[in-house]
């Protein structure tokens, strides 16, 4: 697989994490420490602070995203909010299938895919995202987990929209935890990922995906973990939240 062929994205998944203000004043102090990146830069953040986002990053080369989606385009779904909405906003991705609304909010491989295919449908770039559990990890059955995860979200997933999905390979026992996968893991993890994408839709497509790793990213860790052959780029949680450090891994990807 030919890495040069796909551009570094690194997205910062804020979370539950800053109120409009802050959004302001963080994607401020981002702008001038990003500008030069040479790959995807993107932030995720709630949903209330989509339109301070957007606002701020006017003009620059840093994206913005929502956490979620709802498969409907409209109707009786108290709290939810629709794919179409977020692209009418000018919102460009959404993650989806993040192991926290999977582990807290019910998100099944089911309803990702109901997700993923909305998300498309509105015109929207999707980062999917799928990972094992540490007792999984354990008990060997991590590439046929991450596969069968891969395989239900990209259900009446056409080639021609591949193009706007980005995979993340978050492993959970990684996340927020400090403990990052070593390189070796998070490549394997992969590059059976796009072994996966690549019996469903050829190498070529395979090739061109994004596959990013995501789970205790972080300034001193990103350089090692981007060197890797099917390491695309990282979906970062609490290292997105400073931005000087978040530039670090920014940089680290532009290398
Ligand atoms: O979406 C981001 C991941 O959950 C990683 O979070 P973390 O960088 O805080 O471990």
């Amino acid at each position: 697989m030919n890495k040069t062929l796909r551009k570094a994205v690194i997205a910062g998944n804020w979370k539950m994490n800053k109120t409009p203000a802050e959004t302001t004043a963080l994607i401020n102090e981002m702008k001038p420490l990003v500008a030069n990146a040479d790959c995807g830069v993107i932030v995720c953040v709630p949903f209330v602070d989509l339109c301070a986002a957007l606002e701020a990053a006017k003009g620059s080369n840093i994206s913005v995203g929502a956490q979620n989606c709802h498969w409907e385009k409209s109707g009786a779904f108290t709290g939810e909010i629709s794919a179409f909405t977020l692209k009418e906003m000018g919102v460009e991705y959404v993650i989806i299938g993040h192991s926290e609304r999977r582990t807290y909010f019910g998100d099944t491989d089911v309803t990702v895919n109901k997700r993923v295919r909305a998300a498309l449908d509105a015109g929207l770039t999707v980062i999917l995202c799928v990972g094992e559990y540490l007792e999984q990890r354990e008990q060997g059955i991590t590439a046929e987990l991450v596969a069968m995860q891969t395989k239900i979200a990209l259900g009446g997933v056409s080639k021609d929209e591949l193009s706007r999905i980005i995979i993340a390979y978050e492993p959970v026992w990684a996340i927020g935890t400090g403990r990052t996968a070593t390189a070796d893991q998070a490549n394997e993890v992969c590059a059976s990922i796009r072994a996966t994408v690549a019996a469903l839709y050829g190498a070529d497509a395979a090739n061109a995906l994004t596959i990013q790793y995501g789970g205790s990213m972080n300034a001193g860790n990103a350089a090692e973990l981007l060197a890797k052959p099917d390491v695309d780029g990282g979906l970062i949680g609490g290292a997105s939240l400073k931005a000087p450090d978040f530039a670090k891994i920014v940089e680290a990807a532009s290398k």
